[in-house]
């Protein structure tokens, strides 16, 4: 379920339905629109396509539109009707409003009146279906398509939660914003929601960091050559290359004032005009946004747009520091692991049972990138056995000599447990932290599935 933007017009008389969708698909760009001239045809064709809107006249052969408004509202709820009726019909078109109908028009208005009715149809429309779509997602515990995050690896409970969060709001037409420390994986985070939203179409990012408001409004919305000028070539812009795809804007935080305005027009009105043009085209991609800083100290200080702010806020996602996602480290480790080992053409080296507790006090300033960077550095210095946790060590030891830190030692309570009792609250603990996954409660105990298998039934 994308934005809603399917259109089905209904009327008997062929000259009308082609003058109509003419003028709707010029005024209002981003609908699609197709033609039913047969009123017998409509349940059918509602029934083989997910329309959004429906433009009904009243009276047609076979079935008035006063029987196909109902119909339609048993029948295909999601769908709104706005009926299209000649002057002598007002007062039914009074009636259907009464009985579920949108809103009426009649054929001698303003063309542009029904354009803004059916662009308002439409905006409730995709409101709606985004509104129900969150409020399931919300309430399953399940992922429906959990292949969309295959390239993220965690089982950590809160990013796990950030899975259904992402997928509850992925096809919601406001923009999404990622925010996390550099590594924390919000280029993965942005993959997935192109896996969910259109896997088919193009993922495009573009990396605002460093970028004058000129570049950024070149890059995204492109050039149409100049007449006066033959030196200015045309050139394509981002926001037309992605088409139906997913837009990246990394690193927003960056932006420069004059262009955070200009973003914000593009995401409020939805349609864009290339540098020296003025024709409008509509835009139609997924937007998605990502922060390694908080953006509201950047609007306090003058350097971010409030009203640029809050339209991106309205989905937010929070991906937290590797530091406190220490269910991961092993898995990631062994992840990164199988990696390093094919881009080096080796065998992959054994992670040592132990590791994971040794770096348990690191806190991977640089996130992913630092751990990857030092399982691709451990692996290229292994013996194809076991991997060399020099370069994790190393790290360890410049980070102490620079910030002077001690590891963090182990809190007991005044009574000491016994050790089954430690035993039993450890795995327990193991247990919750890993949603009742027994193969990564077992790893980050340091014993083997079965072995962690083994004590639960002799615990019970
Ligand atoms: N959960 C994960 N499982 C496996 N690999 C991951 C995971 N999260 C991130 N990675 C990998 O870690 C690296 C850093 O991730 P990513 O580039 O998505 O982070 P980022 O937050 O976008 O970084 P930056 O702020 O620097 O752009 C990438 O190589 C990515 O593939």
């Amino acid at each position: 379920m994308k934005l809603a933007r399917n259109i089905l017009i209904v009327d008997d008389e062929a000259a009308w339905l082609r003058t109509l969708s003419i003028t709707l698909n010029r005024l209002v760009p981003e609908a699609i629109i197709d033609s039913c001239v047969d009123s017998r045809q409509v349940m059918s064709r509602l029934a083989g396509a997910d329309y959004a809107l429906v433009l009904l006249d009243l009276t047609m052969p076979f079935h008035s539109g006063e029987q196909l408004l109902d119909s339609i509202r048993s029948e295909s709820p999601n769908t709104r009707v706005i009926i299209v009726t000649g002057v002598n019909e007002v007062d039914t078109a009074v009636r259907c409003i009464k009985n579920g109908a949108y809103d009426y028009f009649i054929k001698t208005d303003d063309v542009e009146d029904l354009a803004n009715t059916v662009r308002r149809a439409l905006e409730v429309v995709g409101l709606e279906r985004n509104y129900h779509r969150i409020k399931e997602r919300f309430l399953s515990r399940t992922l429906a398509e959990p292949q969309a995050f295959n390239n993220i690896l965690t089982c950590e409970p809160a990013l796990l939660d950030q899975f259904r969060y992402l997928e509850a709001v992925a096809y919601s037409p406001e923009p999404i914003l990622l925010i996390g420390e550099a590594g924390t994986g919000k280029n993965e985070f942005a993959k997935s929601c192109h896996q969910l939203y259109s896997p088919d179409a193009p993922f495009v990012t573009i990396n605002l960091a460093g970028l004058s408001s000129e570049t950024i409004e070149l890059k995204l919305c492109g050039r149409m050559s100049l007449q006066q000028d033959p030196s200015v070539k045309s050139q394509a812009g981002l926001l037309h290359q992605v088409g139906e795809g997913v837009l990246y804007l990394n690193e927003i935080n960056a932006l420069p004032l004059d262009a955070q305005a200009r973003i914000l027009d593009i995401i409020e009105q939805r349609e864009y005009s290339p540098i020296g043009s003025d024709q409008i085209y509509p835009v139609n991609c997924k937007i998605l946004a990502s922060t390694q800083i908080d953006l509201l100290p950047l609007n306090q200080q003058g350097k971010f747009r409030k009203d640029l702010l809050y339209r991106l806020r309205t989905h937010k996602i929070n991906l937290p520091p590797l530091r406190y996602r220490q269910l991961d480290i092993a898995m990631l480790i062994n992840h990164f692991i199988q990696l390093a080992a094919e881009e080096i053409g080796t065998d992959a080296p054994l992670q040592p049972r132990e590791l994971a507790q040794q770096i348990s006090g690191y806190k991977f300033p640089g996130n992913l990138h630092e751990l990857k960077g030092m399982v691709f550095d451990a692996v290229s210095r292994s013996n194809g056995i076991q991997l060399n946790i020099s370069p994790f060590m190393e790290a360890i030891k410049e980070h102490k000599e620079l910030n002077g830190d001690t590891p963090d030692n182990l809190v007991f309570p005044q009574s000491l447990p016994t050790l089954s009792e430690m035993n039993r609250a450890l795995i327990e603990e193991a247990l919750n932290r890993t949603a009742h996954n027994q193969t990564a409660a077992a790893q980050m105990l340091g014993i083997s599935q079965s072995a962690l298998s083994r004590r639960i039934t002799k615990d019970k």
